[in-house]
């Protein structure tokens, strides 16, 4: 058995994919374990992703549960550790990005680390420490409208400083263009002037396949998947075939979205403008008790026979505001999130074995209330969301699974998923 020579973070479970994904596309054969397993890792892998729900949980916790992740990953023997973070950096004054990287750094006795959300092949890229989503500033974003994490400053440094003890700085797109020795040089300067966690600008691939060797030697990383296309190569791995294969897709087809953002909303305005069958839950409806997740079942249920359905809380920003002016924000999110969990749950107990989730949150609920403690990881659907498979209980022949974060994927996300599943799938028996 191999051990692993990355362990990561992740503070959401499609973050977690993401990051997997990207990991598998550079080379490093990956497990994404649900949760802290309670025993040893039992696969060979390159890389383990630990994926926590962890976001927008008190800060306290997510230090609590992140650094009981540092302690199972340390004994499996990893030799660097990613916090992995949002490509949008979603966080709150409050935390979590920047307790859990001083957390970690604590544990970890790292004098210095980097932090970076960029993300070129999704659009994210940092330029003079802000975010960019696209072609606008974070703060002119979808973002600013998300219902948990809403974002309001692109200006990282800031951001980053405002949850921090340390001094947080920036390595600029000028230094990280001069390659290696240069981002070395910028380390250790602000190192010497007291700064303890740098952002770092990126504006292409090129930049983080060039800033990767220089991050070599730090015990400790934050950043959101973009950073990992480069470290493989760190282990002096290369990309290969065989890192992504999954076994044959069966079963019936669907979709349970609890995602708001502007990606998803498209998505699902595109599944029903083709025809797809699709159900709208009410979450004032959950709230006064109604049986929602039993109606949508029984809607379901016929229908599954003719292609894929979705079921969906998806709803534009004012909707979601006016539901959250009525039950709170955090009540209307876990009251969403419990209902499509269900949802998700009955939808594989009626012979769904082809599932895709829509929203971080929402992929947490599901996965947790489906039993599933370690997923593979296949191919990519899209930049950021690869299709993966599990062995719940629920399902001991096998469950194909993608988790959508809220923000990727083109607008006919919903449809071609299914069909790349099965392409890519086709295409690794023929390698
Ligand atoms: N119609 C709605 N009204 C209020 N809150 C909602 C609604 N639909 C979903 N939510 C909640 O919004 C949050 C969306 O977060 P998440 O699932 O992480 O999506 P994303 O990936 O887009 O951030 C969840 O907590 C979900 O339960
Ligand atoms: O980095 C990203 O943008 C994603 O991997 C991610 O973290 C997704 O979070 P959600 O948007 O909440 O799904």
């Amino acid at each position: 058995m191999t051990r692993p020579l990355l362990g990561c973070i992740a503070d959401d479970f499609t973050g977690a994919t993401d990051l997997a994904n990207n990991l598998v596309r550079a080379g490093m054969r990956t497990v994404q374990t649900i949760g802290v397993p309670a025993g040893p890792l039992d696969a060979s892998a390159d890389a383990v992703v630990v994926a926590l729900k962890s976001r927008t949980v008190p800060a306290a916790q997510a230090v609590a549960q992140s650094l009981d992740a540092l302690r199972w990953l340390q004994a499996q023997g990893v030799q660097q550790v990613y916090f992995k973070v949002c490509s949008t950096f979603d966080s709150t004054p409050a935390g979590n990005i920047g307790p859990v990287t001083e957390a970690l750094m604590d544990a970890l006795d790292a004098p210095f680390t980097i932090a970076t959300p960029a993300f070129p092949d999704n659009g994210r890229t940092v330029f003079k420490g802000h975010l960019f989503v696209g072609d606008v500033l974070l703060s002119d974003s979808g973002m600013r409208h998300h219902p948990l994490t809403p974002m309001t400053d692109a200006n990282l440094v800031r951001v980053m400083q405002a949850q921090c003890q340390r001094r947080v700085g920036l390595i600029d797109h000028r230094t990280v263009a001069a390659g290696q020795a240069a981002i070395r040089a910028r380390m250790a300067a602000l190192q010497a002037e007291g700064v303890a966690i740098a952002i770092v600008d990126a504006v292409s691939n090129d930049d983080l396949l060039r800033l990767a060797p220089a991050l070599k030697d730090l015990p400790v990383l934050c950043a959101g998947s973009g950073v990992a296309i480069g470290l493989p190569g760190n282990f002096g791995l290369s990309p290969s075939a065989q890192t992504a294969r999954l076994p044959a897709p069966q079963g019936a087809q669907a979709i349970v979205s609890g995602s708001c953002s502007v990606a998803t909303n498209g998505q699902v305005a595109d599944f029903i403008a083709r025809g797809g069958a699709a159900l709208a839950i009410d979450p004032l409806r959950v709230a006064a008790g109604e049986p929602v997740a039993e109606a949508a079942l029984e809607w379901a249920r016929p229908r599954l026979a003719q292609g894929p359905v979705l079921v969906y809380s998806t709803a534009a920003p004012e909707a979601v505001q006016a539901i959250q002016a009525q039950l709170g924000v955090e009540a209307a999110g876990a009251l969403v999130e419990g209902c499509i969990a269900r949802i998700a749950r009955g939808l594989v107990d009626v012979g769904v074995r082809q599932l895709v989730v829509a929203g971080g949150e929402t992929s947490g609920a599901c996965v947790q209330a489906l039993g599933i403690t370690q997923l593979a990881i296949g191919a990519q659907i899209d930049p950021g969301v690869p299709w993966c498979h599990a062995q719940p209980t629920c399902a001991p022949e096998g469950l194909h699974l993608t988790l959508k974060s809220g923000n990727f994927g083109t607008p006919d996300f919903f449809t071609k998923a299914f069909s790349a599943l099965a392409l890519a799938v086709a295409a690794a028996e023929t390698v």
